[in-house]
């Protein structure tokens, strides 16, 4: 039906846009919904997030999304259920906003999701022969056109891979085109359940683009608290703060061959997961540690992560600024360990013009609205960052 496509073709021409970008993360603890004006593309992008909400997930999806989650055997028809289901769970949340907003489902040009990632296995962490790296995401995007009635774009990891990266981080193409400043080298760190950061050189040098995964954010912090207090996470690092750090464990949770990868990379759940934790709990003999000094272990772990990741990434004597993003920057304790640990004042992605909690939907609206309207991309032969656009197209009819 070319009327679609002739929709669409319309929308590609249009000097602004207005697009919903979603992202549910590994934390599994909601759909994060940012309703954006973008104006432009490119390097030229001019962005305003109109409204932005997490809509908090109820246990029983929680618990479903947990039963496939991050894990190498499962129900197999539990997979196939959520495929349709996230996709339509998602497109609810999202008329329910538009609703909240009082906006008419026709006001909106796009939908960008980026689905519920339940696997990330790169070439070096699976390792196995003759396979791809490879990412699965759910929550299928032709469910959200029909039930809105709203263009969608979704599944925008694959191209990636297919252009010879690793599917993460793709914050890089948003963080450019927003963030980047003449004048000021930039590190953005953004901390969800997996932490990342995207380096923007000060001269605005496509090819010194740099973009990595440095490990755990939140997730092992969040497995423990669930575990031992019952509560989905360490609010205000409260637990931690209560907490001793303990060495010998520290150095065993250190002890990852991911830690030893050349950068850039990749890594989830899978590797980071409730299991790595007890070996290393074994190996350092502390197998009987106390809740809240393994909280304390396990924040001090994130930050220990990130900042040796920042440190051996950069080029020696490089100047920058650094402003934290995601969940983890509500987090003083991990905050703080960062700072001391890098030396410096980590500042908030807030400061930018952009909530630090919405940052990661807002940059799935950017490459939808690079999909739709913008020109080629290219950052050089920079390794994880491919030029190429993402994002496959459902249409509601
Ligand atoms: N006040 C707070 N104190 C401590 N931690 C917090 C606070 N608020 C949020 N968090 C942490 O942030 C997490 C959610 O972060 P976020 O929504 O950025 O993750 P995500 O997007 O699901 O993950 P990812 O970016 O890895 O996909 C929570 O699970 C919790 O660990
Ligand atoms: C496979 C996957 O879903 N990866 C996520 C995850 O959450 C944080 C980190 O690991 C990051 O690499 C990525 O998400 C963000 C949005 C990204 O691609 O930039």
């Amino acid at each position: 039906m070319k009327e679609h496509v002739e929709k669409l073709y319309a929308l590609s021409r249009k000097p602004s846009r207005r697009i919903i970008g979603l992202m549910s993360g590994t934390s599994l603890d909601g759909l994060d919904v940012a309703l954006c004006h973008v104006v432009g593309s490119g390097p030229e992008t001019r962005l305003k997030v109109e409204h932005f909400k997490t809509v908090p997930y109820e246990d029983g999806f929680r618990n479903a999304v947990r039963e496939i989650f991050a894990k190498r055997q499962i129900d197999f028809q539990q997979l196939c259920l959520l495929n349709p289901f996230i996709g339509l769970q998602h497109a609810q949340m999202i008329l329910e906003c538009l609703s909240e907003w009082g906006i008419p489902t026709s006001e909106v040009d796009l939908i960008a999701s980026h689905g519920q990632t339940v696997f990330h296995a790169p070439q070096k962490q699976h390792g196995i022969a003759g396979f791809p790296n490879a990412t699965l995401q759910i929550g299928d995007g032709d469910h959200i056109a029909v039930k809105t009635g709203i263009i969608t774009l979704s599944d925008f990891r694959q191209k990636h891979i297919a252009a010879g990266g690793e599917g993460a981080p793709l914050a890089v193409y948003g963080d450019y085109f927003l963030f980047s400043q003449k004048g000021e080298s930039r590190i953005l760190l953004n901390m969800g359940g997996i932490a990342n950061f995207t380096f923007l050189p000060g001269n605005l040098d496509t090819s010194a683009v740099f973009t990595t995964d440095t490990g755990p954010g939140n997730t092992l912090i969040d497995a423990f608290t669930r575990l031992h207090f019952g509560k989905s996470y360490d609010e205000n690092g409260s637990i931690a703060s209560s907490g001793v750090i303990d060495e010998a464990l520290l150095k065993a949770l250190k002890d990852s061959p991911f830690f030893e990868q050349p950068f850039p990379k990749t890594t989830g759940p899978e590797v980071f997961s409730v299991d790595y934790v007890k070996n290393a709990m074994q190996v350092s003999g502390r197998g009987g540690i106390a809740p809240n000094h393994l909280i304390a272990t396990l924040t001090q772990f994130s930050a220990e992560a990130i900042s040796e990741a920042i440190r051996d990434a950069m080029p020696a004597g490089e100047a920058f600024e650094m402003y934290a993003s995601g969940g983890g920057a509500h987090n003083p304790v991990l905050m703080s360990a960062i700072g001391e640990l890098l030396g410096r004042h980590i500042r908030l992605i807030d400061e930018l013009g952009v909530s630090g909690d919405a940052k990661e939907a807002v940059l799935f609206a950017v490459l939808a609205n690079e999909a739709v309207a913008g020109e080629a991309l290219y950052f050089g032969e920079k390794k994880g960052v491919p030029g190429v656009s993402m994002g496959k197209i459902s249409f509601p009819g």
